[in-house]
């Protein structure tokens, strides 16, 4: 048995109770402020303000190049701000690596899948509940790997290699591993990219549920504008760089700016 699959198996399927530790979980709010990022000449992200709280479903929406990969990657430290606030339940996260943020409780899945092929999907989600024993178990309870599998429509695929998998269980293997830290906020890239319309109509009953079930905050990036419509109730939008509007779905879809930016045309977000 390699060392690997020794500390693998080694880990208990059950849910640590942080009461039991004697810590209560403390609201946690994501609160961005003020936060720009420029890559030479071209400002990905420009003064932009938002925040997510836990049990929120928060929309991040615009065009392509609008900035909302770079703010992600800021928010869960694979960037350095420029300038300006990221906190999480008022303790700042500017400077902390991608590493600090999944342990103070920011877990985020990628645009471009990055699942490990060659572990099963119960390996995979594994490898993050590691992380959460080690690190994050006393300040928040989580589900058990069988739990969590079940939750975002894996029961029965534990067993089977990630990489053998059709891409769109690959994307919900990605959501288990980051919902296996028990994360405060859980950010989405993309999560319905290269999805059939059954299956991301699937994923916003599965967004709701963890955001029921896991009691976190999400913050969800996509194109596609019906999936982020449904599931959001909160949208905001960016455009080259800068946030141009923040709302309901309702207030957003009638919004003159992001009707603009979309093509011109109102049935692009309606
Ligand atoms: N590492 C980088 N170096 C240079 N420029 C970058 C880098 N990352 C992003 N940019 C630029 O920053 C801007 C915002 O890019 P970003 O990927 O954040 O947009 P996006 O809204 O996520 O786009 P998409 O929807 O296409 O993924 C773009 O002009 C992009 O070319």
């Amino acid at each position: 048995m390699t060392k690997r699959s020794a500390g693998l198996a080694a880990i208990p399927h059950t849910t640590p109770d942080p009461a039991r530790a004697g810590v209560a979980a403390l609201p946690a709010t994501l609160a961005i402020e003020g936060v720009s990022k420029h890559f030479g000449g071209v400002y990905a992200v420009r003064d932009v303000s938002l925040t997510c709280s836990e049990g929120e479903i928060v929309g991040l929406i615009g065009p392509n190049g609008a900035g909302k990969t770079t703010l992600m990657n800021l928010i869960s430290g694979t960037l350095t701000p420029d300038q300006g606030d990221i906190s999480l339940g008022g303790v700042s996260l500017n400077g902390a690596s991608p590493a600090d943020c999944a342990i103070a409780g920011i877990a985020r899945t990628f645009q471009n899948i990055r699942v490990f092929h060659r572990l099963t999907v119960r390996q995979n989600i594994e490898v993050a509940y590691t992380t959460y024993l080690r690190h994050r178990a006393h300040k928040r309870a989580s589900r058990s790997i069988e739990e969590i599998m079940e939750l975002i429509g894996l029961a029965g695929d534990g067993d089977l290699k990630a990489g053998t998998l059709p891409y769109g269980k690959q994307r919900r293997v990605e959501i288990a591993r980051a919902l296996a830290l028990a994360p405060d906020i859980l950010l989405l890239d993309e999560p319905a990219a290269g999805m059939n319309e059954a299956e991301s109509v699937g994923l916003i009953d599965s967004v709701r549920a963890i955001r029921d079930q896991f009691g976190c905050g999400v913050v969800v990036i996509d194109h596609d504008l019906k999936f982020i419509m449904r599931v959001s109730e909160r949208i905001n939008v960016m455009h080259m760089g800068e946030l141009i509007a923040s709302g309901t779905p309702d207030e957003v879809r009638v919004n003159k700016e992001v009707i603009e930016v979309y093509l011109g045309t109102k049935s692009a977000v309606s």
